[in-house]
C-alpha cells in the first residue's frame, strides 16, 4: 500500500471515530448474534452510528437487515453480543438491573408498530399517558396535568377519556407517542409507527413524532419503510446486512444527497449497482489520488507488447480500463 493511501485511510479512520461525548447515541462496532440450536444469525455485524442531540433520523433497510435488533438494543430490551453502545451517558453493555430499569423508564421512550402493543386496553388515553409517570413518582395531580398537555400538543386532546378500542389506529399511535414522551425521554425510538396506517393517519403520526422532536426536545430514531417519513427527515440512515451503509442528508423540502458511510475501521459498502456495473468481485485495486481514492476491478495486467490496449495504467499510474468505478471519498 502506498504511503499516501495509508495516510488517507488513517485520516478517514480518525474522522469517522466518534468521541464518547460526540453524540447522544453512539454505536461502535455493534454486533448481535442470535444463536438457536440449528443456526446462528448475525443480525448486526459491526454497526457504527452516531446521532447528535436533537436529531430526527429515519432508519431504513430491507427486511432482516437488523433495524429492529438495533432498536431493541437502544431501548435496553436486548443486549449486544459485542461492541459499544452509549445513550445519554448510559453504557448499554455495562448497565446493571437497576440502571437499566431507570434507563427504560426515563431516558428512552418507545413506540411499536402494533398499536395494541403500545397502550393498555382497559385504561383511557389520559390514564395510559399518566401511567409511566406513576413509576417515576410524579405526583398524581402533575401526572394528569402533563398527560392532558401532551395529548393536546400531539393533537389528540379529544381522545383523553376514551379507551384504545374507541380510537382510530392513527389516534392510538399519537396517544402512544404521548405515552412514550411522558417522562421527557432524551431519545424516542419508533419501530414502523405508521406501518399499519393509511397515508393520512400516517402523516398525523409522523407530525406527532416531529412535535416530540421539535417541541418536546426528544431525539428521534424512527425505523420506517414509509417514504413519507424517510423523505421528510433531514437524515436517513440505510442499514444493509447489519451495518450502516449509506446516508441521505437533505435540507427541508430538498431531494437530498446520498453519502456512503465509512466505518471506524475504514470499511465502506459499495452500492450494489456499482458492484454490478463495474464488475467488482472479491479483490479490488485502490489508488490514492490527490483528492480522492479510486476503486478499480482487479483486471489482469495487460501484456507488455500491447501498450495501446485498454486497461493500461496511465502516466500517473492510474488504471484506465473502461467501465471501472472511481469512488470519491
Ligand atoms: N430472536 C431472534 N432469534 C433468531 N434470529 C432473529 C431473532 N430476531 C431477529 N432475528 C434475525 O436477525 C435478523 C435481523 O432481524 P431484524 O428483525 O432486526 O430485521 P429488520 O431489519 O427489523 O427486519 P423487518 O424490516 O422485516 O422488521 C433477521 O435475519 C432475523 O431473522
Amino acid at each position: 500500500m502506498s504511503t499516501e493511501l495509508a495516510a488517507l485511510e488513517a485520516r478517514a479512520r480518525a474522522a469517522g471515530r466518534p468521541a464518547a461525548d460526540e453524540g447522544l447515541v453512539v454505536c461502535d462496532n455493534l454486533v448481535r448474534v442470535y444463536r438457536t440450536e440449528e443456526v446462528e444469525v448475525q443480525a448486526l455485524q459491526g454497526l457504527d452510528l452516531v446521532v447528535a442531540d436533537g436529531e430526527c433520523v429515519a432508519l431504513v433497510g430491507a427486511s432482516g437487515s437488523g433495524k429492529s435488533t438495533l432498536l431493541s438494543i437502544l431501548s435496553g430490551l436486548d443486549l449486544p453480543t459485542a461492541g459499544r453502545a452509549k445513550v445519554a451517558g448510559h453504557d448499554l453493555l455495562a448497565m446493571g438491573r437497576r440502571e437499566r430499569l431507570g434507563y427504560r423508564r426515563s431516558t428512552v421512550g418507545f413506540v411499536w408498530q402494533q398499536t395494541s402493543r403500545n397502550l393498555l386496553p382497559y385504561l383511557t388515553a389520559l390514564a395510559n399517558v399518566a401511567l409511566p409517570m406513576k413509576y417515576t413518582r410524579v405526583p398524581r395531580r402533575s401526572r394528569h396535568e402533563r398527560a392532558a398537555e401532551l395529548l393536546d400538543v400531539l393533537g389528540v386532546a379529544h381522545c383523553r377519556d376514551r379507551r384504545p378500542d374507541e380510537l382510530s389506529g392513527g389516534e392510538q399511535q399519537r396517544v402512544a407517542v404521548a405515552v412514550a414522551t411522558a417522562n421527557s425521554p432524551r431519545v424516542l425510538l419508533a419501530d414502523e409507527p405508521t406501518g399499519e396506517l393509511d397515508t393520512a393517519s400516517g402523516e398525523d403520526v409522523f407530525a406527532a413524532l416531529r412535535r416530540a422532536n421539535e417541541e418536546l426536545g426528544a431525539t428521534v430514531l424512527v425505523v420506517t419503510h414509509d417514504p413519507l417519513v424517510s423523505e421528510q427527515v433531514r437524515r436517513t440512515v440505510r442499514i444493509r446486512d447489519g451495518r450502516t451503509s449509506t446516508e441521505t442528508l437533505r435540507e427541508r423540502g430538498g431531494t437530498g444527497e446520498e453519502f456512503t458511510v465509512l466505518d471506524r475501521a475504514g470499511r465502506l459498502q459499495l452500492p450494489g449497482e456499482y458492484v454490478e456495473r463495474y464488475g467488482l468481485r472479491g479483490r479490488v485495486r485502490l489508488t490514492a489520488e490527490p483528492d480522492h481514492v479510486g476503486v478499480w476491478p482487479d483486471v489482469p495486467e495487460p501484456a507488455a507488447e500491447a501498450p495501446e490496449a485498454q486497461g493500461t495504467p496511465d502516466a500517473q499510474g492510474t488504471p484506465d480500463a473502461p467501465g471501472t468505478a472511481e469512488q470519491e471519498l
